[in-house]
Formats: structure tokens, C-alpha cells, sequence
């Protein structure tokens, strides 16, 4: 097996600039006319619906989907964005660009996963809640639900528990599932049970995303397209319905879309989001991430406590006491030990890089 080469912060640097131009290039700097100010309407409230280089589709106040511009001086626009935006009051029929994004809303919320280059970018925003997709087959595993729970809590957004393909579920695998379904539920997480195969579950599912903005994710195979698809089986149409005539190109599948549910609220998707994961944190924020955790954090009788077999921890004593789940504790430790490893990975590679 060959081994890849680390790559120095100089050929990082030059990729970056090489892909900057790309991005500029593709998104047609020099193609896209620009719109003149006198030639556009008063400002209005939009929502990106999605963003691809240096364009986004705008959902407007009246429902309409437009193509536009975004102002160069806007450094982060991604899909979820409250807008505000100008249209052509003339109709700029061939160019196919019909505003310009002006400016940007605060988030409420926002997902990040880590760029290409060590930075962090962010893919959506003013996201409402985050589905956790477990199921049965693949094998449930509160590790991996864990995770995406401390993720999910280190974003401020509220998760959800989602077991799917219940039809799999065989009277052996029940009872560990449950119990560790009501540990959850225990500690205040919401838990459903779904089947998107034969539909079983999938009311109250539409029940809970009405009037919010969500999202999935979920580790691959546990059904979260075809969860995507029994609850909007138009989507693709929904989002390819913006006339393209402007030579700009479609949107990509690696573009994040916001979706209209048939039965009210929204729903972000794209690969990225799907995937989007714990992938840096410090081991006091992971700490604060198992919620219910916070009651004892700060009670080790040592202020840098590891929680392992330190004297006097707190938490390990919570364990002892039934307050705290074994299963909990564990997974926090694995946690830990996996952020760290990553951590020592980095490092690693910058200083084979100096
Ligand atoms: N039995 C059963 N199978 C299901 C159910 N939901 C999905 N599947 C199957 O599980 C497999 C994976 O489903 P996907 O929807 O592709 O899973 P995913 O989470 O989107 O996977 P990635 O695209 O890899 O992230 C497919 O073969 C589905 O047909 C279900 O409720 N019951
Ligand atoms: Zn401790």
C-alpha cells in the first residue's frame, strides 16, 4: 500500500490560489454580466435556496426562485441564508442572472465541517433541528449516535433520534435496542421508530418537521435518502425548475438544497450535510456536549480531571451512582480517544510539513 505524502504548506497554499481562481473562473467572473445598480428593483427578503460558486438561487417573498449575483463584498453565503435582494426591474432575458444578493441576515444556526485546507466552512445555516438517522441494520450503535449527538449539541441545534427500518428489527435484537432507545429519551432526547420501507412512522415524522427547518444525517446505509425520498418524492424537481439558459451550469449534487416538504417545513440535503459529523473539540466541550453530564462537571475534586480513574471524579462517581449511563461514559471516552488521535494526525503533518 503506498503511503501519501503530507503536503507542504507551500503546495497547500498554491492549491488554494488555484482553486480561489478556479471558483472564479467557473463561476463566471468574466461571463456573468454585471448588473447596474439603476437597473435594479428595491431591496426585499429572500432565502438561499442554494449556492454554487459566485450564485445563488433566491427563494423571494412571493415564492419565486431567482438566479443572482452575490455582492463581492459578501465573504459567506450558504443555503438556509436570510437575504436581502434586488431583482432587474429590466428583464435581463439571456443572461439568466435576475438579482443580486445585497446582504446577509445573522444565523441563528449553522453547520461546519472542516475544508480542504484545515479551515472550517460552513455548509447551511438557520437550521432548526438535526434528525440523527440510526438503524437497525446497519447495526444500531449508541457510539456512533453519540457522536452525532455531541456534534449536534456543540452546533446549539436540537437533535432528534431516529431508529429506522424497524421492519428488520428481530424479537433478539428488541429489548438491548429499546433500553438503549429509553436512555436517550431518559435524558430528554426525542426518540421515533420508522420504517421508510413500508412507511410505518413516517406521519409523525412529517408531523415534526412542519414549520421547522431540518436536516438529516446519519452514517451511510441507514436509509436517510430513502427517508428523503418517501417524504418528497419531487425533490429533484423542486430544485431543477429554475430556468437555466444563462450557460452557467446546473446546480451540482454536491450543492446543498433547501426543500419544501408537501407537508409543511423545510428540509436541507445534500452529501455534505448527510455527512456532516464530530470532527474537532476540545475534550471540555465534549464534556458539556453529553448533557447530562453538566450537572457534575466542575465537581471533580482536580480541576484538570480526565474522568479515567482519576481520585475524586465527580462523574465517576455519577456512574456509581446509576446518574450517569456506563454506555454514556464509555462512548465519552472513546470520543475523547478518537478526537485525540486526529489531533496527534494533525500535528503530525505539520511538523513533517515544517
Ligand atoms: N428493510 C428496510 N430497508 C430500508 C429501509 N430504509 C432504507 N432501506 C434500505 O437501506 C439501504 C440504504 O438506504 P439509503 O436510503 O440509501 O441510505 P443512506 O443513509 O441514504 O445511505 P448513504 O447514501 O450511503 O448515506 C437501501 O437498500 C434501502 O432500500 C427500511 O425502512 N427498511
Ligand atoms: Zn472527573
Amino acid at each position: 500500500m503506498s503511503k501519501k505524502k503530507p503536503l507542504s504548506q507551500g503546495q497547500l497554499r498554491r492549491m488554494r490560489a488555484n482553486h480561489e481562481k478556479r471558483l472564479n473562473r467557473d463561476s463566471g467572473d468574466k461571463n456573468t454580466p454585471e448588473l447596474q445598480d439603476s437597473s435594479l428593483g428595491p431591496e426585499q427578503s429572500g432565502t438561499v435556496i442554494s449556492r454554487f460558486g459566485q450564485h445563488a438561487d433566491i427563494e423571494t417573498e412571493d415564492g419565486h426562485i431567482v438566479r443572482c449575483n452575490i455582492r463581492r463584498t459578501i465573504t459567506s453565503l450558504v443555503t438556509g441564508d436570510k437575504v436581502i435582494v434586488r431583482l432587474a426591474i429590466e428583464s435581463q432575458a439571456n443572461s439568466g442572472i435576475a438579482g443580486i444578493v445585497e446582504a446577509v441576515h445573522p444565523r441563528h444556526s449553522s453547520l461546519s465541517r472542516p475544508d480542504l485546507y484545515d479551515g472550517v466552512k460552513i455548509i447551511a445555516s438557520n437550521i432548526d433541528q438535526i434528525l440523527i438517522v440510526s438503524s437497525v441494520l446497519p447495526s444500531f450503535t449508541t457510539q456512533i449516535i453519540d457522536r452525532y449527538l455531541v456534534a449536534a449539541e456543540d452546533t446549539d441545534i436540537p437533535p432528534i433520534i431516529i431508529l429506522n427500518k424497524i421492519d428488520l428489527l428481530t424479537p433478539e435484537e428488541a429489548p438491548a435496542i429499546e433500553e438503549a432507545l429509553k436512555r436517550y429519551q431518559d435524558i430528554g432526547y426525542p426518540v421515533y421508530k420508522v420504517s421508510s420501507k413500508l412507511g410505518e412512522g413516517l406521519e409523525t415524522i412529517k408531523a415534526l418537521l412542519k414549520d421547522k427547518v431540518s436536516v438529516f444525517a446519519g452514517q451511510s446505509g441507514v436509509g436517510k435518502s430513502s427517508l428523503v425520498n418517501a417524504l418528497l418524492p419531487e425533490a429533484e424537481l423542486l430544485v431543477g425548475d429554475v430556468s437555466d439558459n444563462s450557460g452557467l451550469g446546473q446546480h451540482t449534487t454536491t450543492t446543498a438544497k433547501l426543500l419544501h416538504l408537501p407537508s409543511g417545513g423545510d428540509l436541507i440535503d445534500s452529501p455534505g450535510v448527510r455527512e456532516f459529523a464530530l470532527w474537532h473539540l476540545p475534550a471540555q466541550r465534549v464534556g458539556w456536549c453529553f448533557i447530562e453530564f453538566r450537572d457534575f462537571l466542575g465537581g471533580c475534586k482536580f480541576r484538570d480531571c480526565k474522568h479515567g480513574d482519576d481520585p475524586g471524579c465527580a462523574l465517576k462517581a455519577a456512574v456509581d451512582a446509576g446518574k450517569i449511563s456506563e454506555d454514556r461514559f464509555n462512548n465519552y471516552h472513546r470520543i475523547i480517544a478518537s478526537l485525540d488521535e486526529q489531533r496527534h494526525a494533525r500535528q503530525f503533518r505539520a511538523q513533517s510539513d515544517e
